[in-house]
């Protein structure tokens, strides 16, 4: 099945009213396959909201070539944009209308029967409030009828960018919830955020943007084992060991950080042979476990935004170069 999204080196320069210009997108590519939920994932300004808004038509892009539901866009986004549900920028909603007359509206608007008010509704939380004004509503109950609204219309492909924006810890699960179903009901989810566990959880797959590149993509399981490195950690019952069972695995090949409480090995393969390594000399291991990478860990790498201490990171010092693909 051809991907529900395909973007091959797009580009886009945004022409400053004084003459200067600022790379956006600098030959960016982004590959979505059908009934994935995908983490779209870069620091601030690097290229994420540019990227939906040339896709979805809002702007021109410079360059390049995107494809949504195997059709070429932007010339042919009339003839797929009906199944292309999408918050890009925060909408905004007449504050004196209820929900449920705003999402009655947009049915009419967009020839989508009223009974699917109802279901969208039901589906974000808000059946309960569904009669209060707009302007009575909190950021997160905001950002639930702008789902509702992007999800009228049973799109085969859904756009949401920061979908967890202002929601409590409780609506984040819902929403994580709704995601995982929507996918299992075939629906392809294309998110961007900020708060990686939750992409970690939520998301089938990940591209991850920095100054306008791709510096990875691929499964959040190929991803996160591409940049795992390796190491093993190891406790001992008796603590005070740990500098002569540094020794030994050192001595064995590995390459051993001490902490105050543990070590870090890398370089043995098998767990086994650290055990056995240390049995040897009556050393005994209380914990045994491989350290995995998280996708916090890895956006930092691979962004180069992790904080410094005694440095403040400006907006656009992440990293330039490609680092790594996982998958093309
Ligand atoms: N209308 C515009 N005119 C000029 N520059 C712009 C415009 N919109 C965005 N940019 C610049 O393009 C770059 C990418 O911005 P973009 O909004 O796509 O980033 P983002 O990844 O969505 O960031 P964030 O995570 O902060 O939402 C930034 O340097 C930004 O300043």
């Amino acid at each position: 099945m051809a991907p529900v999204l395909e973007i091959h080196g797009l580009h886009k320069t945004y022409r400053g009213l004084f003459g200067g210009s600022r790379t956006a997108l600098d030959g960016f590519d982004m590959v979505v396959e059908a009934g994935e939920v995908h983490g779209f994932l870069g620091p601030n300004g690097s290229g994420k909201t540019t990227t939906l808004r040339t896709l979805l038509g809002l702007i021109k892009a410079n360059g390049g070539e995107m494809r949504v539901l195997g059709r070429p866009v932007p010339d042919h986004l009339p003839a797929v944009i009906g199944e292309v549900g999408a918050i890009v920028e925060s909408p905004q909603f007449f504050g004196h209308f209820s929900a449920r007359d705003t999402l009655s509206l947009l049915a009419d608007a967009g020839n989508v029967p009223q009974t699917r008010v109802d279901e969208v509704l039901e589906l974000v939380g808000l059946r309960d409030r569904a009669k209060d004004k707009v302007k009575a509503y909190s950021l997160g109950m905001k950002q639930r009828l702008a789902v509702a609204s992007a999800l009228l219309k049973q799109p085969r492909l859904l756009i949401l960018d920061e979908p967890a924006n202002g929601l409590d810890p409780g609506g984040i699960r819902e929403m994580r919830d709704l995601m995982r179903g929507l996918a299992a009901g075939g629906m392809t989810v294309v998110l961007s955020s900020h708060i990686l566990n939750e992409v970690e959880q939520i998301c089938d797959s990940v591209t991850i943007i920095s100054r306008g590149r791709r510096v990875t993509a691929g499964s959040v399981a190929q991803v996160l084992a591409a940049h795992s490195t390796g190491q093993v950690l190891v406790r001992l019952e008796s603590p005070a060991d740990l500098a002569t069972a540094g020794a030994a695995l050192t001595e064995a090949g590995g390459r051993v950080t001490a902490h105050p409480d543990h070590l870090l090995v890398a370089g043995i393969a098998k767990p086994a042979e650290i055990t056995r390594t240390l049995a040897a000399r009556d050393l005994f291991v209380s914990e045994l476990s491989p350290v995995v990478a998280d996708l916090e860990s890895v956006f930092l790498q691979l962004t180069g935004t992790a904080p410094v201490t005694g440095q403040h990171r400006q907006v656009d010092q992440s990293v330039v170069a490609p680092v790594s693909e996982v998958t093309a």
